[in-house]
């Protein structure tokens, strides 16, 4: 699969027990398209807390090991505000198909997280979709996204 990030390296998945289904189905659509993926769990449907499982897989893409990150829970807000914790890593939020063109565009985000209870999981995976095409725009946005670190 053509994609702007650097697909052989494995793709991090991570999840909550909100997420896992959406997980195991987009696990399955990478490894038919030919991608290698390194999963965080978790890896049922119990109950968990999603920061257990949002810190492992930011902090692989963070140390360049992962080609990017994917992230879900319930809403997508607890693993992004966690995943925005580190240092290197730009997680946002989608929940329709423009807002992962402009993550990618606007924001060179590396995580992509999405809301397993509030989309729908062919969209999810049409994000995802989008997220691996679309390319940073730099320009002005380089300006902005650097002054992002404090
Ligand atoms: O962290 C979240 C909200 O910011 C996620 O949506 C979680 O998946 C959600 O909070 C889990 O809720 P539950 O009632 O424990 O299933």
């Amino acid at each position: 699969m053509e994609s702007v990030f650097d697909l052989t390296k494995p793709v991090a998945i991570g999840c909550d027990h909100a997420g896992f289904e959406y997980k195991e189905a987009i696990k399955k659509w990478l490894c038919s398209n030919g991608c290698i993926v390194q999963d965080f769990g978790t890896y049922d449907a119990t109950s968990v807390d999603y920061p257990d499982f949002a810190h492992p897989t930011a902090s692989f893409v963070e140390s360049g090991q992962a080609a990017f990150g994917i992230l879900l829970c319930g809403s997508a807000n607890g693993v992004a505000i966690t995943a925005n914790k580190h240092q290197h890593i730009r997680a946002g939020l989608c929940w329709q198909n423009d807002v992962a063109v402009l993550v990618r565009k606007h924001n060179d985000a590396n995580i992509i997280c999405l809301p397993a209870r509030f989309v729908a999981l062919p969209l999810a995976i049409e994000m995802l979709e989008t997220f691996m095409h679309t390319a940073f725009e730099g320009g002005r946005h380089a300006t902005r996204v650097n002054k992002i670190s404090c």
